[in-house]
């Protein structure tokens, strides 16, 4: 489904960020990717849905070459569903209008199959009735879940996820991550930024661990809980697991 090949990117012409990361990511799988700060993770995942461009290598999703001139972006892009870490809804439309508008002018749905679709899937994320408020009017936890649903408002083929709960404060991080869980294991293919290792160890197929903008780790979840390779790997986790 992602076919990340040999992908090298410069942010400068000193400063690599990303050097010869090379990974795939199948139908159905979760891939949790996780690393130091600043290793690349965003980055990586970024350009996945070519919202960082990259000077060398291959990524193609679903056979689309993301970084062919001739692709149509917008079209990958209204298949790649992206959640950030901080929200990023409109906060002067209503939580119900967030999520329609994508809808309708990209998909060209009509204004009741986009409300429809958008109140199915505040269902599904617990929010029904905040429907009709703002952004602004709800809990940090609670405009996470609105932005994946407003992400699978597109009938997404891939999601992507960029630290979703790191901006939350502790006790709304649950609360995503049950949605996400569901989500992975309703058979969404799914490339999480996170250093949620609960939930890697719950769902993920993959873990990815990445450190100064290279691929160090790229294993089955119980092999990269049970006897990480690296001396770099095994740092990281043993910081990020006494926390
Ligand atoms: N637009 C940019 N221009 C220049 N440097 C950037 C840009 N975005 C990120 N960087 C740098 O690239 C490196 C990798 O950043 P990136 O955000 O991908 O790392 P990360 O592993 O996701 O880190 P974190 O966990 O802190 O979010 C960092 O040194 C960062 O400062």
């Amino acid at each position: 489904m992602i076919e990340i090949s040999h992908v090298n990117k410069w942010y400068s012409p000193t400063f690599q960020v990303l050097t010869d990361c090379t990974t795939s990511v199948t139908k159905g799988e979760v891939v949790v990717v996780c690393g130091p700060s600043g290793s690349g993770k965003s980055t990586l995942i970024k350009c996945v849905n070519a919202l960082e461009p990259f000077q060398g290598g291959d990524i193609s999703v679903d056979g689309t070459k993301v970084n062919d001139p001739k692709t149509n972006l917008p079209k990958l892009r209204s298949r790649v569903g992206m959640v950030f870490q901080h929200f990023e809804l409109f906060p002067h439309l209503k939580i119900i209008e967030n999520l329609c508008l994508a809808q309708q002018k990209v998909l060209g749905r009509s204004h009741d199959k986009a409300v429809a679709k958008g109140m199915q899937l505040l269902e599904r994320v617990g929010l029904k009735e905040q429907a009709q408020k703002f952004p602004a009017q709800l809990s940090g936890g609670q405009q996470q879940r609105v932005a994946i649903a407003r992400a699978l408002a597109m009938d997404p083929i891939v999601m992507l996820f960029d630290e979703p709960t790191s901006a939350l404060d502790p006790e709304m991080v649950s609360e995503v991550l049950d949605v996400m869980v569901d989500l992975a294991r309703e058979g969404m293919t799914m490339m999480v930024v996170t250093h949620e290792m609960g939930f890697a160890r719950k769902v993920a197929n993959r873990v990815i661990f990445m450190d100064r903008g290279e691929i160090v780790e790229d294993a089955p979840k119980d092999d990269f809980f049970g006897k990480p390779r690296s001396d770099r790997a095994q740092k990281f986790l043993s910081k990020i697991l006494s926390h």
